[in-house]
């Protein structure tokens, strides 16, 4: 991520030596009325990145994008990787933190297994100075990730 944006790596890998990795196993049972529940409500991860494995093939993980839930269908070896709003913030913006969720359904149970990567809670994470010029002001505040 850092070279795409061509931002010194050093930078936001000190960010994360002394980061935390949280796990999270979410499980959705059956619902017989779906369209009246949601799994998750609408959100947009505060980690770096989120690392998500959808298991058991079923989908019911969703992004929005131009206005539209998309589903992202489970694949088998797959791991999707999401952006954070940690990242947002580095990137100046550049890397979006998409709003999603997750629904359910009425045939069976689905699990995910997600995996946030964040930073070191106490150090200061703000837009990358390589992104910062006269034209391109920090859209972000710099703030830890506790804060
Ligand atoms: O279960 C899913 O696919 C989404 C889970 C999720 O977005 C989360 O735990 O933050
Ligand atoms: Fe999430």
């Amino acid at each position: 991520m850092a070279m795409g944006l061509g931002v010194e790596a050093e930078e936001i890998c000190k960010a994360y030596q002394g980061g935390r990795y949280e796990v999270r196993m979410n499980l959705y049972p059956p619902c017989p009325e779906p369209e009246r529940v949601i799994g998750i409500s609408p959100h947009a991860d505060n980690s770096g990145i989120t690392l998500l494995l959808e298991c058991g093939n079923m989908p019911g993980l969703q992004f929005l994008k131009d206005g539209k839930w998309v589903t992202v269908m489970p694949t088998d070896d797959v791991i999707v990787v999401n952006i954070g709003q940690m990242s947002e913030i580095m990137s100046n913006g550049i890397h979006k933190a998409p709003d999603h969720r997750a629904v359910v359904n009425r045939l069976k149970d689905r699990m995910s297994i997600v995996t946030f990567c964040y930073p070191d809670s106490s150090i200061n994470v703000g837009p990358a100075k390589e992104l910062i010029s006269l034209g391109n002001p920090p859209l972000y505040k710099t703030l830890t990730h506790s804060e």
